[in-house]
């Protein structure tokens, strides 16, 4: 358990999304470094090139543009993790003869099934949270924005195969149905023997997944175990013609349609933190912007945009207060991260990673002027070699509803000699097209992070009981490089500086 579970996930952070496509670049540079020993086989690497939509000497912000869309980095994992092995075999026949060692060295690197799953589930939470249309996603829809990639077949049946696997029926069938309405991009012969044909395994699956969904409807109580082994049988016996014969039936519009509304029926409501997710709270209207300039002198001298988010509890953000320099060379660094998870271990379940993260522990002079910066627009009190903790979001990453005082179970070892969490300081270090809110759900607040700005809050009342109206989340991210630093205010220390608030 152990192993799998503090292995690094790729989808979990735009780092790791990075380091995938360098794997996948390596593989390339090893194959051009090699082209001329490939004879033949130098058409199929020009058809591979093709077949990734590799594009040469992109920039680091292209390449970070590009795994922030989720769409890209799930088609990039799907297509390393299951295509590019079969590439590798392949190649390595006809390179057998020189050295294989930088080819087999990419390969070791190619992402384990646990990757696989935790970016289907990365998909699937943006489309429940955001309530988004499969056939949106499918075409690269994502809220409205139309972006320039879609997932391809391979990826929508990738997407059907692991709702199978994970008993998801009805979601598996939604997702072969629209795999069933497209066509294989690229289908070269050589390109398909390399790959496979995945048409006919696709329209078994989309059958057996009506059948059984069906099944289910009809007779719910019947163990799924029972009912999958149905369909397995059905399935099993099942000729080319009879198949072809029922997707023609399926393919007629008006029985598409009548599938459509079964699988699309029920629709769920959404809970409210969902709706903060939205962005769908109805506004506050008493709050004020203004520039501050008369907490104490570095704001006289420096006034900064100031905005109320809420005044009961209080919370308020700067903008404009984490430079781009600094955000530079805070992603810049060569972080240790390690992955943060969404929930307490269970046995052998793999658990879902919400990000990674890491202590700004090393003494910086950037650190030192962030920190005095925290201090100046906040009035806490507290050193200025104090350490940071810098947060890196991935493929629908996200953090569940929770408390940042220590009886929700955090680790806080300073507690008894600090005190509890009073504050949290959250910086917004990486541009977030869409989602990835901090949503407050009990006071319906929605805080959309704004690269350069910060927010902050109060999690305990003036006497130092836990205020349950801070509890926070952090909605999965849509479109974006999500990086944040934070800093949790200790009680204690405040004591003779922080005037009570009433
Ligand atoms: O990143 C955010 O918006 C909030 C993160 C958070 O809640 C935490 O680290 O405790
Ligand atoms: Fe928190």
């Amino acid at each position: 358990v152990d192993d799998i579970e503090e292995k690094e996930r790729y989808s979990s952070s735009t780092v790791g999304l990075l380091k995938l496509l360098k794997v996948e670049q390596e593989f390339i540079d090893s194959l051009i470094s090699k082209a001329d020993q490939l004879g033949d086989k130098f058409v199929s690497l020009r058809l591979y090139l093709s077949s990734v939509g590799y594009e040469l000497n992109r920039s680091y912000n292209e390449r970070v543009v590009y795994v922030s869309n989720p769409i890209n980095a799930f088609s990039l994992l799907r297509r390393i993790h299951k295509d590019l092995p079969k590439w590798h075999a392949f190649f390595k026949e006809d390179i057998g003869k020189g050295d294989l060692s930088t080819l087999d060295d990419v390969v070791k690197k190619v992402p384990s099934d646990v990757d696989m799953l935790s970016a289907v589930r990365g998909i699937q939470r943006i489309e429940r949270v955001y309530d988004l249309k499969l056939d949106d996603l499918a075409q690269g829809v994502l809220q409205g924005v139309q972006y320039n990639t879609k997932l391809t077949y391979r990826d929508l049946i990738a997407m059907g195969d692991s709702m199978y696997q994970q008993r998801d029926i009805q979601a598996a069938a939604k997702w072969y149905r629209i795999a069933c309405k497209r066509e294989l991009e690229n289908s070269e012969e050589l390109l398909v023997g390399i790959l496979g044909d995945p048409s006919e395994p696709l329209h078994r699956q989309y059958v057996k997944s009506l059948f059984i969904y069906a099944s289910i409807l009809s007779e719910p109580s019947k163990p799924i175990e029972e009912v999958l082994i149905m369909g397995e049988n059905l399935l099993a016996h099942a000729s080319l013609e009879e198949l072809d014969s029922i997707m023609s039936d399926l393919n007629d519009p008006r029985i598409d349609a009548e599938v459509e509304k079964v699988l699309y029926r029920a629709k769920r409501s959404p809970s409210n933190f969902e709706i903060g997710c939205r962005g769908l709270y109805r506004r506050k209207t008493n709050l004020e912007c203004r520039y501050k300039s008369t907490a104490n002198a570095f704001l006289r001298l420096a006034p900064l945009k100031f905005e109320e988010i809420s005044l009961d509890p209080f919370m308020a953000m700067y903008h404009g207060v984490l430079y781009d320099s600094e955000i530079r060379a805070l992603k810049g660094q060569s972080w240790n991260m390690v992955n943060g998870y969404a929930s307490e271990r269970n046995g052998t379940e793999i658990r879902d990673t919400v990000a990674r993260y890491d202590w700004w522990t090393a003494a910086s002079l950037t650190r030192e002027r962030i920190n005095q910066r925290i201090v100046d627009m906040t009035g806490f009190n507290f050193p200025s070699d104090e350490k940071l903790q810098v947060t890196n979001y991935g493929l629908g990453s996200y953090f569940q509803p929770h408390f940042d005082y220590s009886s929700d179970g955090f680790e806080t070892p300073d507690v008894t000699t600090l005190g509890d969490r009073l504050a949290s300081v959250i910086f917004y270090a990486g541009e977030v097209r869409q989602g990835g809110a901090t949503v407050f759900p009990e006071i319906n607040v929605t805080v959309f992070p704004q690269k350069g700005s910060m927010l902050y809050w109060f999690n305990l009342h003036d006497d130092g009981r836990p205020d349950i109206r801070s509890q926070h989340l952090v909605c999965p991210v849509v479109n974006g490089d999500r990086w944040t630093l934070t800093m949790w205010i200790p009680m204690f220390p405040q004591m003779f500086g922080y005037p009570c608030k009433s």
